[in-house]
């Protein structure tokens, strides 16, 4: 059973027609972080998770139409088999966890962090489950239903705006079959924290799937040029910390998950790697259907996209700051290219996790 609260939530109606974004908090976004990666501090670092529900609704109020416009409604990366189209490849990656994460027909799964939906339609879609999806950013939160009723789909999957540090609150304990989160829980001040609030949302022998974003075991938060990566990714993502591997390992352990797989899907020897699509480089397109997504990443691309939304700012058609939002994507782009290239980051680190029986 959900709680009283998380079904309040559930029926809530969206405020049609009514901008809910803070505009205050796009326009100040960028002032989490100091410019200069060596000046960016511990200091910083822990205001950052102090205020992490500023941070990351300061970066997807801003971020949101710009994500949808340059990558469509499922915020995550993926890997591409030789000739593979874009969509079909990030549909597979979301197929690839739904069989990891075991989850079977009429199941009732929690998606952690769940953008607009475009994972939970394709998931409900492919699976038969039923999911609700939760997001601590109201903006999101009100597209995502809105796109689900669009697909028909609004009976099999539900969103929730919420606080993914305080699930149990939302839905109380034992709630789900299974839980899988995408690319999401990198936003999160401390990994024990959301995954404690996982564990304690899932019912006993059921399955957490995640793919994480991560630093490599490589990674060296002393050496300047790693920093500045780091920094770059944090600044570009809306993520308070950039944390390595181990660290997320050890906090699934420590919340009483058992591992039963891990695998960094980035390590793959793959033909085409999973950062070519924000790469600029068109020579790598694996489809005509793909020629847009790239091309808004080519320099060319990117200073229409850039001219553009400077004209609907000053327009006052995006929220003041959506500009800066845009300038730190490209800051996001060059980082986790830089990132990947340097085998420093991936965003595909695989963890399939149970919350033992006897719980
Ligand atoms: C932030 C997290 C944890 C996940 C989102 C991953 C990706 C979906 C985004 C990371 C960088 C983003 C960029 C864009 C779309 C979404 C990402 C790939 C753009 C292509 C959107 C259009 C802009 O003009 C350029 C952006 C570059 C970065």
């Amino acid at each position: 059973m959900v709680s009283d609260s998380s079904s309040r939530a559930l029926t809530e109606q969206p405020k049609n027609g009514t901008d809910v974004r803070n505009r205050a908090g796009i326009a100040s976004y960028t002032a989490h972080w100091d410019a200069q990666s060596s000046q960016d501090t511990a200091a910083h670092t822990s205001r950052r998770k102090d205020h992490y529900t500023d941070v990351v609704n300061g970066y997807y109020d801003g971020a949101t139409e710009l994500y949808e416009y340059g990558w469509g409604e499922s915020f995550h990366f993926c890997r591409y088999y030789k000739g593979e189209p874009f969509y079909q490849a990030i549909a597979r990656h979301e197929h690839y966890l739904a069989h990891m994460a075991r989850i079977k027909k009429g199941d009732k799964v929690l998606d952690v962090g769940c953008g607009v939906g475009g994972p939970a339609r394709e998931i409900a879609r492919f699976t038969d489950c039923n999911i609700v999806g939760v997001n601590n950013n109201e903006f999101q939160v009100l597209r995502a239903r809105k796109k689900t009723a669009k697909a028909g789909l609004s009976d099999q999957v539900s969103f929730v705006k919420g606080d993914f540090m305080a699930l149990v609150e939302q839905f109380g304990e034992n709630s789900f079959d299974a839980v899988y989160a995408i690319e999401a829980t990198c936003h999160a001040p401390s990994w024990e924290g959301v995954y404690g609030q996982i564990f304690k949302v899932l019912k006993p022998g059921g399955v957490f799937g995640v793919y994480e974003w991560c630093m490599s075991d490589t990674f060296d938060q002393s050496n300047p040029r790693h920093k500045e990566i780091q920094h770059g990714i944090e600044l570009g993502n809306g993520i308070p910390e950039m944390r390595p591997i181990a660290l997320a390992r050890d906090a699934l352990k420590t919340v009483g998950f058992e591992i039963e797989h891990e695998e960094d899907l980035a390590q793959r020897d793959d033909p085409v790697e999973w950062w070519f699509s924000i790469s600029g480089d068109l020579s790598k397109c694996q489809s005509m259907w793909d020629f847009p997504t790239l091309f808004r990443m080519t320099k060319v691309g990117r200073n229409i996209t850039g001219y553009g939304v400077w004209a609907l700012e000053k327009l006052g058609l995006v929220p003041k700051g959506t500009w800066d939002v845009q300038e730190a994507l490209k800051v996001a782009a060059d980082s986790l290219v830089a990132g990947a290239k340097e085998n420093l980051f991936t965003p595909m680190m695989l963890f399939v996790a149970r919350k033992p029986h006897s719980q």
